[in-house]
C-alpha cells in the first residue's frame, strides 16, 4: 500500500523544530475506534536523493481537535520513559478518505507486536507464556505505571492490546494514551472509561472521584490473563461485569460501595456464589500460577482501590525476586540464546529512584542494591 506525501510542518518532539518532511506509509498495522495506525518511514524534505529514510515508526491518525488541545499529544509530549511509547514527531494533515478533514498524526516508535497477540499466540497452542516472561512483562508495566502515576497521569484504558512488546528483546511499552488524563486530587472525572473486561469495580458502580489505582486493577487483569490465556472477567454487559468479579472476590461490601458511589442503586450480587476461601478460589481460577504469582494477584485484584498494591509495591513483590538475580537469564521465544534482562528492567533514572524511595532496595537487583 506504499503511499508517499510531503508535509510542510512536521514538528520534532525532542528538538521542537518544525520542518517539511516526506512521509512514506507502508502498511496499516492497527485500527482503533477513532482512527488508524500505520507503519511509516520519514525523510527530511531538504535531504538529498540518496539520503536514507529513517524509521520504521508507527503513525496514529485521529481527527484533529478544533476546540480542545489533544490530551493524548499533551501527555505524550510530557512523558519520556523506557516503558511508555515514545513520540518522535507530530503534525496535522488532511485525510483524503474522510472528505479532507484534518487529522492529527502522532509519529511514535514502533514495536512488532501487542501483548494481546502474544497471549493469543500461546493460547492457540493451548499454552501460556513462560512464567519468566510474565515476570519481565508485568514488571515493566508496573514500572511504566510508577512513572505515569507519579505525575498523576492515569492511562484509563489498560488492556493487552494497549501494551506493545518486542518478543526478541522482551522490551515492553504502554501505548494508546487516547483515554489518558492527569487526575487532580478530589476532582471528578467520567466513570464511563476503560474497556469492559478491564474496568475497576469502582468505575462499574459509577465512581467519579477515582485515582490512578484504576490502572492497577487493569494490570491485575492483564497479569491474570497471561496466566489464563483469556480475559479473567468477561462480563456480558457493564453490570454483569461486576457479577464476574463477585464470583472470584465475593460481593462488594457496603463500605466499598459507599466510598465509590453513595448513590449506586444497581445490583450488588450479595447472594453467596461459593463456600471456598479466597486463596482457594484464586488457585482454582489461576490454575497455572505459582504461589507467589497468586499472592501478587490477591494483592492487586482487591475491591478498595486504596487497599490495592501500588506500582512500587508490585515491583518489590516476591514474584519478581528471580529477576533480581544477576545470574538469572531469560530466553525469548524467538531464539535459544538467553538474554540478560537486568539492563532493560533496572535502568532507573534518578527521578524514578526518588519516586521509589525506600522501596528501591527491595526492587533493585541484588548487586545494585547493596
Ligand atoms: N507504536 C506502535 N507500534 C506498533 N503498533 C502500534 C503502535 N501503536 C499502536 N499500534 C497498533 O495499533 C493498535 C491501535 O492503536 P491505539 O490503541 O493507539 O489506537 P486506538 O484508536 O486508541 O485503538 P482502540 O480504540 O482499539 O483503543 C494497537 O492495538 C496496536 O496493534
Amino acid at each position: 500500500m506504499a503511499v508517499e506525501f510531503l508535509v510542510e510542518e512536521v514538528t520534532n518532539n525532542h528538538t521542537n523544530v518544525t520542518k517539511p518532511m516526506y512521509i512514506r506509509e507502508t502498511a496499516k498495522i492497527g485500527e482503533g475506534a477513532f482512527g488508524t495506525v500505520s507503519l511509516a518511514t520519514l525523510k527530511n524534505a531538504s535531504a538529498s536523493k540518496d539520503e536514507r529514510w529513517f524509521g520504521p515508526f508507527a503513525i496514529k491518525k485521529v481527527p484533529a481537535q478544533t476546540e480542545y488541545k489533544s490530551r493524548e499529544l499533551e501527555i505524550l509530549r510530557q512523558t519520556s520513559h523506557p516503558n511508555v511509547i515514545g513520540l518522535k514527531f507530530f503534525f496535522n494533515y488532511p485525510n483524503n478518505e474522510d472528505r479532507g478533514k484534518l487529522y492529527q498524526h502522532l509519529v511514535m516508535e514502533s514495536l512488532p507486536c501487542t501483548l494481546q497477540n502474544e497471549i493469543k499466540r500461546y493460547h492457540a497452542s493451548k499454552l501460556i507464556l513462560q512464567e519468566s516472561h510474565i515476570q519481565v512483562y508485568s514488571f515493566q508495566i508496573a514500572r511504566g505505571m510508577n512513572y505515569l502515576h507519579s505525575f498523576g497521569i492515569c492511562h484509563r484504558d489498560i488492556k493487552p492490546s494497549n501494551i506493545l512488546i518486542n518478543p526478541e528483546t522482551l522490551v515492553l511499552k504502554i501505548c494508546d494514551f487516547g483515554s489518558a488524563k492527569q487526575l487532580e486530587y478530589n476532582q471528578p472525572s467520567v466513570s464511563y472509561i476503560c474497556s469492559r473486561y478491564y474496568r475497576a469495580p469502582e468505575l462499574i458502580v459509577g465512581c467519579q472521584i477515582y485515582t490512578t489505582q484504576i490502572d492497577i486493577w487493569g494490570l491485575g487483569c492483564v497479569i491474570g490473563e497471561m496466566f489464563m490465556g483469556s480475559p479473567v472477567f468477561q462480563g456480558q454487559d457493564p453490570l454483569l461485569q461486576l457479577r464476574e468479579i463477585s464470583k472470584l472476590l465475593g460481593a462488594p461490601d457496603k463500605t466499598f460501595l459507599f466510598e465509590s458511589n453513595p448513590n449506586y442503586n444497581g445490583p450488588t450480587y450479595t447472594h453467596k456464589m461459593f463456600t471456598s476461601r479466597l486463596n482457594h478460589r484464586f488457585s482454582k481460577v489461576f490454575v497455572l500460577a505459582s504461589p507467589t504469582a497468586l499472592d501478587l494477584l490477591m494483592g492487586i485484584l482487591v475491591y478498595r482501590p486504596q487497599d490495592r498494591l501500588k506500582p512500587r509495591q508490585i515491583m518489590a513483590h516476591e514474584f519478581f525476586q528471580p529477576l533480581r538475580d544477576p545470574k538469572n537469564k531469560v530466553t525469548p521465544r524467538t531464539s535459544n540464546e538467553p538474554i540478560n534482562v537486568q539492563n532493560i528492567l533496572y535502568n532507573f533514572s534518578d527521578y524514578e529512584l526518588g519516586v521509589l524511595g525506600s522501596e528501591a532496595s527491595k526492587i533493585l537487583p541484588l548487586s545494585l542494591s547493596e
